[in-house]
Formats: C-alpha cells, structure tokens, sequence
C-alpha cells in the first residue's frame, strides 16, 4: 500500500510549474501513441477475425456476431484512430483504447448470451483474455487499467449468470480462473507503470545533473580565462586566443602585440595605498577596453602591465602604431590624478608586428614588445615606442615609414 501511494505522489510532485505527470505524458507522447497504435490495429485484427471462432464454435450466433461486432465494434473502431491524430494529451488516447475495449468486452457478452448451444460455457472462459489487454497489453496508466478491468468483471460476472446451462457451480470453476487473472495482470501494470516512471524520472535528473554540470564548467572556463580584479582576459586566455590563430590556416596569422605598463605606479600606490591602486587598474583596463576592438585580445598581463593581441590580417602595422597610441591617449584622458608626479595616470607603450607561424612563437613577438616598453620607459615614460623585429615584422605596407606616428 505504502509503494503503492509512493507511485502516486510522485506522478503529482512538481517539477518547475508542471507536474511530472504532465512532464512524463508530454515526453513520451510519441513514443506511446506509436505503441498504442500498433496494438490497436492487433487487437481491432484479433477481435473480428474472431467472428470466424464464434461461426465455427457456436454456429447459432453467426448472424448475431457479424453483425454487433461489425455494426456496433466496428465504427468507433475507425474512429479511434482518427482520435489518435487529434492534439490530445496521450493519457486521453490511451483512455479512449481502454473504452474500446471495455466496448469489445460487452459486445462479446451480448454476442454469446445470443447461443443456446452448450459450448458456450467452455466459449466463455475466453472473456478473460479482456482483462489481459486492459492491462498488459494495452497497459495503460494503472487507474484506467483498474476501471477498465473492473468493468470487464462486471461485464462478465453479469452475463454469466444467463448463459444456457451456467449454474453456481460454474461461475465459482470461472471466478477461480478469473480472479488470480484480474489480480495478477493489474499487479503487472502496477509493476510496469511505476517501473516506467521511476526510470523517466532517473533520466530526468541525469539530464538536470548534465545541464547543471555543463553550466558549472563553462563558468569554471570564464573564470579561468578572466582576471578577477579587471574582468578582462587573463595570460591563459591570451595563450588560448595565440594558439587558435596558430592553428587556423586559413587566416593570415599577422598579429600586433601592444604591450601598456602604468607609469609610476609604485609612488601611485604608496602615495594613494593598495585599494586606490586597485581602482586605479580598473579604470585604466576599462580605457583599454574602450580604445579596442572586440577582435582584440585585452589582457591583463600582470600587476599594472596589459596586453593587447591585435589580430592585423587586414590592417597594417602603421594601424596597429596608430591603436597604441590611443590606447595611450585613452588612458591619459580619464585623467586620473597622480600626486606624486604632480600629473596624471599615464601608460607607456611598446608595440611589435609579426606572424603567429611556425618559427615565431607568442612569446618571441611579446620579449619584442617589452624590449620597445622599456626603450618607452627610458625616453621619459607616457609614449609609444616600437620594435622592428626583422624575424618577426612583415614587410611594411607601400606608403608605410619606420615612424608612422
Ligand atoms: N594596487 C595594486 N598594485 C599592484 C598590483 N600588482 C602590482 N602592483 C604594484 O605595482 C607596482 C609596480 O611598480 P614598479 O614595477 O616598480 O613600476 P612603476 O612604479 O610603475 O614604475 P615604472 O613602471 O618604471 O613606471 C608595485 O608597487 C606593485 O606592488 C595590484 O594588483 N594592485
């Protein structure tokens, strides 16, 4: 009993704003209108095919049978699969096939309560075989499986006792034959019932469980491409974003390497104290971000360095000069005051082109830029300076000078 509720409970427990029987029966619609079809055309095939049994066994009712199970059986038989086209839920389907043939059975009954021939006794014994498609064969959900058997019993029982030559004696020889029939084919769809639930709900929360895991491990990859103080790209990031363009053949693998350090930010952070400091990198990162492109690569390379990958396929190395310079420019027009140099927040530059291809590593193109950074540290910081690295620089554009700027 208690197993039994559990079944129950669980079809009305709610998952999101549907209950799981609303969920089961909408998932499996078509898996269970397929099947209820095709036992449907089985079962329509068996049930006037057996008007050939009724002639040869009980020749008394042949008109009687042909006709109450071609006239009455026969047309809602075609209707039920014009129903089973219908947008209905597969629970009224399944409970319409149950009415079927509950039909069948009270057919049958009338059929044989038709016969005076004493063969119809032993006849009669086939009834049960109704019990067995309401439950096992159609196996409808359990409550519809209940009813319908329910009815049959009455059916059966009722008729019984007008059948020529059925006395006490026989009806109590049919219940025991009947009985264990009815109870053990309702505990099979009982069995089968819940066994189908609990497996639909296993595979539920398997596939929540992968929902949910995939959502977890694409967080875990942003955040393990993300600096968590700027938001912007992290090194792993960048190294991801310079093995891809490595990779893809197809494009041309020219990039620009921009490499931004905050000028004085040691006396910044003294002066102002870490937390400062802090906001000051953010503001300068989202400079950055507003002077880039969203082909960029905008990285937070370490402490108060940045780097930016400025993918150049189509653009030349002067426009990559041209983009750290307002880069720079950027940085120095959000102003932020400096105190201890009597200024502002600036950035130095250093910028080196090249070719992402099989001789040129990220990091050659990178020891290019910082070479350039710090030339731009010791001309007096706040400025743009460049690294014509022969391995690595493509050849200038026509047009193109050293010094672009
Ligand atoms: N607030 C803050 N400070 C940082 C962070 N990372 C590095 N720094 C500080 O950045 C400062 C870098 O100083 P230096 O490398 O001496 O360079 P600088 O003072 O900027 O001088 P130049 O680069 O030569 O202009 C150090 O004081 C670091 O403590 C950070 O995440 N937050």
């Amino acid at each position: 009993m208690y197993r039994f509720s559990v079944y129950y409970q669980q079809l009305s427990q709610r998952l999101g704003n549907v209950t799981v029987r609303d969920l089961y029966d909408s998932d499996r619609h078509d898996e269970r209108l397929r099947s209820l079809k095709r036992i449907t055309v089985w079962l329509a095939t068996f049930y006037f095919s057996y008007t050939l049994v009724d002639i040869n066994l009980l020749p008394d009712i042949t008109l009687r049978s042909v006709l109450l199970r071609g006239l009455i059986v026969g047309p809602p038989t075609i209707m039920l699969f014009a129903y089973y086209q219908r947008s209905v839920s597969i629970r009224r389907k399944e409970l319409a096939g149950v009415c079927q043939a509950c039909l069948g059975t009270l057919v049958w009954c009338a059929v044989l309560l038709g016969s005076n021939d004493p063969n119809v006794l032993n006849y009669f014994y086939a009834g049960l075989v109704f019990f067995l498609v309401l439950t096992i064969v159609i196996t409808p959900p359990f409550e519809y499986s209940l009813y319908g058997s329910l009815f049959v019993f009455a059916c059966l029982y009722t008729t019984i006792w007008f059948l020529e030559g059925a006395n006490a004696r026989y009806v109590l020889h049919h219940l025991s034959v009947g009985m264990p029939v009815l109870v053990l084919s309702l505990m099979a769809n009982y069995r089968f019932s819940a066994e189908s639930l609990r497996l639909y709900l296993e595979k539920v929360s398997v596939e929540q469980l992968r929902e949910e895991l995939a959502a977890r491990n694409a967080e875990l990859e942003r955040i393990s491409c993300i600096d968590p103080l700027t938001d912007l790209a992290n090194r792993r990031a960048l190294a991801l974003r310079a093995k891809a363009l490595k990779r893809n053949v197809s494009a041309s693998r020219r990039v620009a390497i921009i490499l931004i350090d905050v000028d004085n930010f040691k006396a910044y952070n003294d002066y102002y104290g870490h937390n400062e400091g802090d906001s000051c990198l953010c503001a300068v990162a989202n400079a950055l971000r507003s002077a880039c492109d969203t082909n960029d690569v905008v990285c937070r390379y370490g402490g108060e360095e940045f780097l930016v990958l400025h993918p150049n396929e189509t653009s030349s190395f002067k426009s990559s000069l041209l983009l750290a310079e307002s880069i720079r420019q950027y940085v120095i027009d959000i102003a932020i005051p400096h105190q201890p140099t009597n200024g502002i927040v600036s950035v130095s530059v250093g910028v080196c082109c090249g070719s992402l291809d099989g001789s040129t590593s990220l990091q050659t193109l990178i020891k290019s830029a910082d070479e350039a950074l710090y030339q731009a540290k010791r001309e007096g910081r706040n400025r743009v300076c460049h690294n014509i690295h022969s391995a690595t620089c493509p050849p200038l554009a026509p047009g193109e000078t050293m010094n672009p700027l």
